[in-house]
């Protein structure tokens, strides 16, 4: 019987353990060229470690169905990561806290349109998961010279639900 995870609505409360929501809410920090745009300025926490730097890369992800088999979970513990969608589609962003260098229980959430996300250094995630074609998306994360990648197989699978 596998276990099911009902996604929330992805909120700044919610994923603050997690990392930062990347998106254009409330009143913009500073108003710029010729109060044409609105800048919201410096929103997430992007970190890199002292051997890596920043790349920007592009994503073209299969997009998957609900409900979706979560049976993996990863981690980058040298660098944060970004996803920030290239179309108005929502995602699905899987987060589990860490209970002695291993997940606990995930959480799921359901971005909202034009909403992207940044994962802290370290945070437990499931991969980039699109809901709708293209899942075309530009990740900011490390580039380095190391893996950055712990992967965790779960020994029973969640379902991820609406
Ligand atoms: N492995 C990789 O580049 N992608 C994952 O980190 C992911 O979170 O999708
Ligand atoms: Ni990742």
């Amino acid at each position: 019987m596998s276990r099911v995870i009902k996604a929330e609505p992805l909120t700044a409360d919610a994923f603050a353990p997690f990392g930062d929501i990347v998106d254009a809410s409330g009143d913009p920090d500073k108003m710029i060229n010729g109060g044409m745009c609105g800048r919201y300025h410096d929103i997430a926490t992007l970190d890199f470690g002292p051997e890596g730097r920043a790349g920007i890369s592009v994503f073209n992800a299969q997009a998957r169905s609900l409900p979706y088999t979560l049976d993996l979970l990863e981690r980058h513990p040298d660098g944060s990561q970004a996803f920030i969608p290239m179309s108005a589609a929502p995602f699905l962003v899987i987060v589990a806290p860490d209970e002695g260098d291993a997940p606990g229980t995930p959480r799921a959430f359901l971005t909202a349109p034009y909403q992207g996300i940044n994962f802290f250094r370290g945070t437990w995630h499931g991969v980039l998961t699109p809901l709708a074609t293209p899942g075309i998306f530009a990740v900011i994360d490390r580039i380095g010279n190391t893996a950055n990648l712990d992967e965790f197989v779960l020994d029973r699978p969640y379902m991820v639900t609406t």
